[in-house]
């Protein structure tokens, strides 16, 4: 993508085109997540992590790691190695995490969880009972889950999380197969 089609197709005021966004860009692209070339910006391995059809999809989680109820903890550390709260979350918001998922529906929002390391899955049996709409998937060693059969709404993947590649494979294969997380 030119420079100029970036401008284009970005919901900005024109006014603050290329000469911001040529700015930005260079630091992005010293971050590794851009190169440069003569059709303009590429991705790179680690921007594709960032697109929403890739499978392996982290942006999610980084949207999650940068919303401002994790973000301000970060804005609350000297606050909190001053006083006598258990972690900056506390000290940001009041409460605990947990306490302050609790109360905040924003933050319950999941459609599917895997429970990695799950054994035969009586944890998430629970939650695939007590949350119905959750898509469950049980990850655990070939020889752990074998022949567990897990439900509509339960499914049990074998494979070895120390062996990235192929787990993330199998996970992607009997997510798929499963449904689309
Ligand atoms: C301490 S058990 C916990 C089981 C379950 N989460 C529970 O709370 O009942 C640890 C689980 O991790 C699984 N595990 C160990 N190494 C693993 C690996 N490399 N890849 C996937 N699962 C593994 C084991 O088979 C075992 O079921």
């Amino acid at each position: 993508m030119t420079p100029s089609d970036l401008v284009n197709a970005l919901p900005i005021n024109k006014s603050k085109g290329h000469d911001c966004i040529d700015r930005l860009m260079r630091i992005i692209i010293h971050a590794g997540f851009f190169t440069q070339g003569e059709e303009g910006y590429l991705l790179t391995p680690t921007s594709c992590l960032l697109l929403k059809n890739e499978p392996l999809s982290l942006a999610p989680f980084v949207q999650a790691q940068l919303d401002p109820i994790l973000m301000n903890p970060w804005h609350s550390l000297g606050e909190w190695f001053a006083n006598g709260d258990s972690t900056p979350f506390a000290t940001a918001h009041g409460k605990p995490l947990f306490e302050y998922a609790g109360d905040d529906p924003r933050l319950n929002r999941l459609k599917s969880l895997v429970d990695v390391g799950g054994g035969i899955g009586t944890v998430a049996k629970a939650i695939s009972n007590a949350f119905p709409q959750l898509k469950c998937s049980v990850f655990d060693l070939p020889h752990v889950v074998e022949g567990l059969e897990g439900g509509k709404n339960l499914s049990y993947i074998g494979g070895d999380m120390f062996k990235s590649v192929p787990s993330t494979d199998a996970i992607l294969l009997k997510v798929k197969e499963f449904s689309t997380i």
